[in-house]
């Protein structure tokens, strides 16, 4: 071949250097991955697309994920979607859209997504929180209500008064009356869980130092933070499932936790109830009871006696944390407080559950606790059964809903000033949690703490009735201070789905010198188990 037909060739078919083709090559990959990369915009038959949202697909949102949900609200309006891998989410963050949703359109949208983590491998498709919008999850929630109801809590109205009793007195004493700081979570987490033990198993710890305490309080927080809605890549990432790693045996652990903890403790039930012994009305009492004729198997029965330890006590004592964490930064609002009780109930004797309609002013700091610290900022996420449209966007079958509650809390139209700690904002509102959900203008209801539809919190009422116990308590016996140099972080939290605040101290001087007195009436109850 001639010179001139080499060049001509060279024309033709330029050499390609081994540099470009390994960009070639990296610049098509690139090409293909873009879709897995950036959002995937759905249109449905009708040409409705999805609502609109951030461009980047997300593996997961870990730290703090309300305050870019916060943004994106603020960027792409009350009703915006995020891919997580492959998962179409979509955030609601206003009150109407949520009523419209969740509430009006229940039907299609109260199932939850087969979660691997949460549903698969902890729960197993059980404990109501985690099981399908199907008839099981009715009749679990059905049997967990018989123990929940206002009419239910009046047989145990006065173990939870009891208990209130038994945490302030912890406080007394731990805190050498007043003169030590103390890190109240502990003793708020063993006032919520002796509550849940009552109800489940019709037992409680008798000293705060009982083992049981420490591990039913580790395993609620390993629960919080492997169930967060976008906690785990291995969520999203089908085929990390299928391969050994830590987070995989961080959950079976969990789960085999449960079984053997609550499951001993059914068991327990059973051999007192199979002696002839008078055990005490509880839901492993009632579940053993019914077992047959409602064809409960092995884990129905232990994921059900579970589910009120793991529902029922990171959230409860996480508020009273909080409110721990917060009052001490407000002496003015202290000051309200006590001048209230101080009117109302006088220094003789303390607040009783009777005595909530009488003092506005502590109902409403605890509603606004319950506000600024909501302890699930996105609920337990919703998920659609079937194809939707809402104002023109297309909502597809399997879209996990997200209930936006630190955004929903922070509507300015609603809650002026929304980001100021007010309770102001609620004097006036006499309703309980469970009746402002059921408000017919959404916009007044209070806050949406315990989520919203048919899957709203079933164990709500006992919820306010503990708060109320051991808040308005609190406030009646102590003043609370900051300690110089230990400021505490209203910002941080532990927690990937109830948040707790980071550990910290807080010194509770007593404000009645009769009060160790008062507090000595009552003894430790140790009750056969
Ligand atoms: C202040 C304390 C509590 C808070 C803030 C809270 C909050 C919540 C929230 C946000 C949900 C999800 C609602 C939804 O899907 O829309 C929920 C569900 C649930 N809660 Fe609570 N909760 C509290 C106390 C309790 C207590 C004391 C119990 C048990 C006695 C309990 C048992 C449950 C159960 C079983 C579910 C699952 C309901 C279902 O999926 O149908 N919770 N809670």
């Amino acid at each position: 071949m001639s010179t001139i037909e080499i060049q001509n060739l060279h024309a033709l078919f330029p050499v390609v250097s081994a540099k470009t083709l390994l960009s070639l090559i990296l610049g098509g990959a690139l090409l293909a991955l873009l879709p897995y990369l950036f959002r995937k915009n759905l249109v449905d038959k009708d040409g409705h697309p999805i609502p609109p949202g951030p461009l980047l697909r997300y593996a997961f949102l870990r730290k703090y994920p309300e305050r870019a949900l916060y943004a994106w609200a603020k960027k792409f309006g009350p009703l915006f979607s995020v891919w997580m891998g492959n998962q179409l989410f979509v955030v609601i963050s206003d009150p109407q859209v949520a009523r419209d949703l969740l509430v009006t359109n229940g039907a299609i949208f109260s199932t939850r997504k087969k979660y691997f983590m949460k549903n698969q491998v902890i729960l197993r498709g059980r404990a109501i929180t985690a099981s399908q919008y199907d008839d099981r999850w009715r009749q679990h929630r059905r049997i967990a209500m018989q123990l929940l109801t206002p009419k239910a809590m009046q047989s145990y109205a006065h173990i939870l008064d009891y208990e209130a009793r038994i945490m302030i007195r912890s406080f007394f004493n731990e805190t050498k009356q007043g003169a030590l700081p103390i890190n109240p979570g502990h003793y708020a987490g063993r006032y919520a869980f002796n509550n849940m033990l009552t109800l489940s198993f019709g037992t409680r710890t008798d000293t705060a130092t009982d083992p049981l305490v420490e591990k039913a309080l580790a395993f609620a927080m390993e629960f919080m933070d492997l169930t967060g809605p976008w906690s785990n890549i291995i969520d999203f990432i089908e085929p990390l499932q299928k391969i050994p790693s830590y987070t995989k045996y961080r959950g079976y652990k969990l789960h085999d936790n449960l079984i053997d903890v609550y499951g001993a403790m059914i068991l327990r039930v059973k051999a007192r109830m199979d002696a002839g012994e008078d055990v005490p009305d509880c839901l492993a009492k009632t579940l053993l009871e019914t077992q047959e004729e409602e064809k409960l198997d092995w884990e129905d029965l232990c994921m059900l006696a579970a589910v009120f330890t793991l529902g029922g006590v990171h959230s409860t004592s996480g508020i009273i944390q909080w409110f721990l964490a917060l009052i001490p930064s407000h002496p003015e609002i202290q000051a309200r407080a006590h001048e209230e009780l101080d009117r109302v109930v006088g220094r003789e004797n303390w607040p009783t559950a009777e005595d909530e309609h009488r003092l506005p002013y502590i109902r409403a700091i605890i509603k606004e606790v319950q506000r600024v610290h909501a302890p699930f900022w996105m609920a337990t996420p919703h998920c659609s059964t079937e194809d939707f449209v809402y104002n023109g966007m297309y909502i597809p079958k399997d879209t996990v809903m997200v209930l936006n509650c630190f955004t929903l809390h922070h509507n300015e139209q609603r809650y002026p000033d929304s980001f100021a700690f007010n309770p102001d904002r609620y004097l006036g509102d006499d309703l309980s949690c469970a009746e402002s959900a059921k408000l017919p203008d959404v916009m007044q209801r209070d806050h949406f703490t315990f989520g919203a539809g048919r899957r709203i919190c079933p164990g709500l009422a006992v919820a306010e009735r503990e708060l109320w116990l051991a808040i308005s308590r609190l406030l009646w016996s102590f003043t609370m201070h900051e300690i110089p140099g230990e400021p505490i972080s209203l910002e941080e939290y532990e927690g990937l789905s109830g948040r707790t605040p980071l550990p910290y101290r807080v010194k509770l001087v007593p404000r009645h010198k009769h009060l160790g007195s008062i507090l000595a009436e009552e003894e430790e109850i140790t009750i056969k188990f």
